[in-house]
C-alpha cells in the first residue's frame, strides 16, 4: 500500500518501491513493499513479533543489499552510498547498535570504569550546543560511571550518543523500551520538533503507542510481511481521533494472528520442500550484509 505523499510536489526522503526481502534459505518476511515519506513526517511502524519491521528498517538503513531502485533514501541507494551514513545524514537506532554502544555487546555494562561523559564527549564534530540539550533532555549526570547504571540510565545515555549529530533520516527501532515515561515522552517531543524545526524524517518502530496517535503523521501496519495498511494518518478512517489508534491496531493484530494460524496449520497439513540456502542465496537473492 503506498504512503501517500502529503504535498505530491516534495520529493520523499524516504521512498521504497516494490520491496520484497527474503532472508537466505527462507521465504520473504517483506512483500512487495511501496511507501513515500515526505521531509518532516513521523511514521509509527506497527506489526505483530516478527512481522518484518526490524528487516524492513534494516533495509532502509542500507545493512543489506537490496536492488538500487528498492529504496532511496533522501533519493540515494542506502546500501550502495556509503556517505549518506557515514556523514550521518541517515541514522540507524536499532538492535545491533544497542548491542555496540556503550556496552560489552548483548546490552552488557562495560566492566570498565568510563563515564558518560567520557562516552558522550568522545564523539567528535559535534555542536556542544546540541549535546547540552541532549544531555538535558535525556537527564543524563555525565559523571554516571557506564559499569554502575540501570537499563533505562545506559539507554539514555546511548540514546543521547545516537543523536548528537542531526540526521535529515532517523530509523529507530524500539529504542525508547526501557525509558521512564517522563523519559519517553519528552524523547517523542524532541523527535516532533526536529521534524517540524529541521524537516527530519523519522520512522518509528514499536509496540507502545502511548502518545503516538498525535505524534505520527504517518502509520504504517505491516501484517505477514505486507504493508497492510499505510499512509498518511488523515487518510486512513480507522484512527481518526487518538482514542481509535490502540483499538484499532488491536484489532488488526488480532486479525493477523487468527490468519497467521490458519496458514500454520495449513503448512503443517502440507510442509513446503525443504529449500538449499546455499543455491537460494547466490542465485535469486545475491544478498550482503553490513
Ligand atoms: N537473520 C535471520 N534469518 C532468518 N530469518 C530471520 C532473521 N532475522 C529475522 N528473521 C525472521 O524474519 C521475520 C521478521 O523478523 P523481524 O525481526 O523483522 O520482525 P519484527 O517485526 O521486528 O519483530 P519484533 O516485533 O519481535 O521485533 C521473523 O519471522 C524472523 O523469525
Amino acid at each position: 500500500m503506498e504512503i501517500a505523499l502529503s504535498d505530491a510536489a516534495t520529493e520523499p526522503s524516504v521512498r521504497v518501491d516494490g520491496l520484497t526481502y527474503a532472508y537466505p534459505g527462507h521465504e520473504a518476511v517483506v512483500r512487495a513493499w511501496t511507501l513515500a515519506l515526505p521531509p518532516g513526517s513521523r511514521c509509527l511502524l506497527s506489526g505483530a513479533n516478527g512481522a518484518g519491521k526490524t528487516t524492513a528498517l534494516q533495509v532502509l538503513a542500507g545493512k543489506t543489499m537490496v536492488s538500487e531502485d528498492a529504496v532511496r533514501v533522501l533519493g540515494r541507494p542506502p546500501f550502495h552510498d556509503i556517505a549518506l551514513t557515514c556523514d550521518g545524514e541517515l541514522s540507524y537506532l536499532g538492535a545491533q547498535w544497542r548491542r555496540n554502544i556503550g556496552s560489552a555487546g548483548a546490552d552488557v555494562p562495560l566492566s570498565g570504569d568510563i563515564s558518560a561523559r567520557a562516552m558522550i564527549e568522545g564523539v567528535t564534530g559535534v555542536d556542544p550546543e546540541r549535546r547540552e540539550r541532549l544531555v538535558k533532555l535525556l537527564d543524563v549526570d555525565l559523571d554516571w560511571s557506564m559499569k554502575a547504571l540501570s537499563d533505562g540510565q545506559r539507554r539514555r545515555v546511548q540514546i543521547c550518543m545516537g543523536l548528537l549529530k542531526p540526521y535529515k533520516v532517523l530509523l529507530c527501532d524500539e529504542i525508547t523500551v526501557d525509558l521512564d515515561i517522563l523519559g519517553r515522552l519528552d524523547l517523542l517531543k524532541f523527535f516532533k520538533e526536529e521534524c517540524e524545526q529541521r524537516g527530519a524524517t523519522i520512522v518509528y518502530a514499536t509496540h507502545i503507542f502511548d502518545g503516538m496517535a498525535d505524534w505520527m503523521t504517518h502509520l504504517a501496519f505491516t501484517s505477514n510481511g505486507e504493508l497492510k495498511y499505510g499512509g498518511a494518518k488523515e487518510d486512513i478512517p480507522e484512527i481518526q481521533g487518538t482514542k481509535h489508534l490502540l483499538s484499532t491496531i488491536e484489532k488488526w493484530l488480532r486479525i493477523d494472528r487468527d490468519e497467521r494460524r490458519v496458514r500454520e496449520a495449513e503448512r503443517a497439513a502440507n510442509p513446503p520442500p525443504k529449500v538449499d540456502a546455499a543455491s537460494h542465496f547466490q542465485t535469486r537473492h545475491m544478498a550482503y550484509y553490513r
